[in-house]
């Protein structure tokens, strides 16, 4: 327990040291709106959400003017070469500046002749607008029908997202058309007449082998979340089937914030000769999420935890991750029980039912999700202010290995776009804190212990936090939230 120790930190240091970054910033004012208002401020419920009586400590301006952030890019869109139609696009949405990935990126995989890309950069930092905008720079629309750009996602939650983003960005591209390819989404036997596919790596292997989608014109492959993507344990043998199917000179586009060592020299072959950004191991924690822990007693006390926080979770919204679906069930219909209104989301569910829970959790009718690994990586709804590690997440035979990428995955679901955010993890034995504790030594990270001996301490310590999302969210909700709201079933 002695390395957890170490990472320990004090409440009150934590609390400056990740929540303030800039001191002297200025209040919540229009350069939060200007920058990220994406005229949705209505849909988003209105007045629900219009609740500026909290202090923005940090104004996104001032991230991206700041050269120490992953915000800050020294290139304009209107350097880039883009058409003028996708530069309305991102304009349209507020995307004032290129953060820190797409300015790096974009010059890389737009010049020619086209070259494979393998980029990372902190979740919540806008990948999914720097792979889109390559995309739709890349394609025709005199052929629109004709599919010459495929990417690829871990989820149908996070390829309906992706679809969402394409046809935000692109909305002034006429005509745009975008087909998903998961589970029961396409028409069978019926060709697919869209210039950009989006799917999940096992319904592509089989549109493609039924003949639906032709292959031949495909330009561009993107791989998001492309380390879980070519895992060998995982979709790797998929998305290799996949890649062998398309035309040999595709552009490969790699995407992700984590590369773990081993996943990186695969993606080198996958990828060859790819352009690459890379970020340092300690450089990958996002500094506006205060990471935070608690001790339980024993297994039955993390419910009782859980059951107490309630309150704090419904403040914005919140992410509860469990290791089996079947926990997630249980825990759900404990909390429903208790009086609670809490929902689940897992891959047991059938594929309507799954976009219809996550519609309902974007649009804040539903608060507390409470979920399994597969909605750990890339989903994006700005108005989570925290996520829970009701389980830590292991990996390996038998759960003999701390996951660490999944641990900053899953806290990636808040603290999005320079937004503040918290993730308290429960711990409860020796196995959790050892694993809790080789996460925050991989990573560098000071994680603050909550002790829940003085609950209404450590209540206002997460409260402070939470609050300060909820009145960046009323000032700035995100484009991809009303993108995925557009086309909610
Ligand atoms: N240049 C920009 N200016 C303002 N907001 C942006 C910009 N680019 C992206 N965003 C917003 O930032 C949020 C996070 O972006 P995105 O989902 O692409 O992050 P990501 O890096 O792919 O994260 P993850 O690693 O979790 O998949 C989105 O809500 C998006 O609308």
């Amino acid at each position: 327990m002695s390395d957890l120790a170490s990472r320990i930190t004090k409440p009150d240091e934590a609390v400056k040291a990740e929540s303030q970054p800039e001191a002297d910033a200025p209040a919540a004012d229009a350069s939060v709106a200007e920058a990220q208002n994406d005229g949705a401020i209505e849909e988003l419920g209105g007045s629900g959400l219009q609740e500026p009586e909290w202090d923005v400590e940090v104004s996104l301006s001032d991230l991206q003017n700041n050269e120490a952030t992953p915000f800050h890019s020294a290139t304009q869109w209107e350097d880039m070469g883009l058409s003028e139609d996708l530069l309305k696009g991102l304009l349209a949405l507020k995307f004032l500046k290129p953060s820190k990935v797409q300015g790096k990126s974009l010059p890389l995989m737009l010049s020619d002749p086209p070259r494979n890309m393998m980029a990372q950069s902190q979740s919540g930092t806008g990948k999914t607008a720097a792979f889109v905008t390559a995309i739709l720079s890349r394609v025709d629309f005199n052929n629109p029908d004709q599919p010459q750009a495929l990417a690829l996602a871990p989820s149908r939650e996070l390829a309906r997202q992706i679809e969402g983003v394409i046809g935000a960005i692109g909305r002034f591209i006429k005509p745009l058309k975008v087909a998903a390819a998961i589970p029961g989404a396409l028409p069978r036997d019926q060709p697919v007449r869209s210039a950009v596919i989006v799917g999940t790596p096992g319904t592509v292997m089989d549109v493609i082998r039924r003949r639906q989608l032709d292959v031949s014109q495909l330009k561009v492959l993107v791989l998001d979340e492309a380390d879980n993507m070519l895992d060998q344990q995982g979709m790797g043998d998929q998305c290799l089937r996949v890649k062998n199917m398309l035309p040999k000179s595709i552009q490969i586009l790699l995407f992700s914030a984590t590369f773990p060592d081993k996943v990186g020299s695969y993606a080198q072959k996958f990828a060859p000769n790819a352009h690459s950004l890379k970020l340092q191991r300690n450089e990958l924690t996002v500094k506006g999420i205060s990471q935070m822990f608690i001790d339980c007693a024993d297994d039955n006390i993390k419910y009782d935890v859980l059951c107490k926080l309630y309150g704090l979770m419904t403040i914005g919204q919140s992410v509860i991750f469990v290791k089996t679906r079947e926990s997630a069930n249980e825990i759900q219909r404990r909390m429903v029980a208790d009086g609670h209104k809490v929902s689940a989301l897992h891959a047991a569910f059938d594929g309507n039912e799954r976009d219809e829970l996550l519609a309902k959790f974007r649009q804040g009718e539903n608060k507390v999700l409470i979920t399994t690994n597969v909605l750990a990586r890339g989903i994006d709804v700005s108005t989570v202010s925290m996520v829970i590690n009701y389980d830590i997440p292991m990996k390996g035979r038998g759960d003999s290995e701390p996951d660490a990428e999944t641990y900053l995955h899953r806290i990636g679901r808040t603290g999005r776009f320079g937004r503040v955010g918290v993730s308290i993890s429960f711990v409860y034995d020796k196995k959790s804190f050892d694993a809790l504790s080789s996460i925050a030594n991989t990573y560098g990270i000071d994680l603050v212990r909550l002790d829940t001996d003085d609950w209404d301490e450590a209540e206002e310590r997460v409260k402070e936090v939470i609050k300060k999302n909820r009145a960046q969210a009323a000032y700035a909700p995100s484009a991809t939230d009303n993108a995925a709201k557009a086309q909610a079933p």
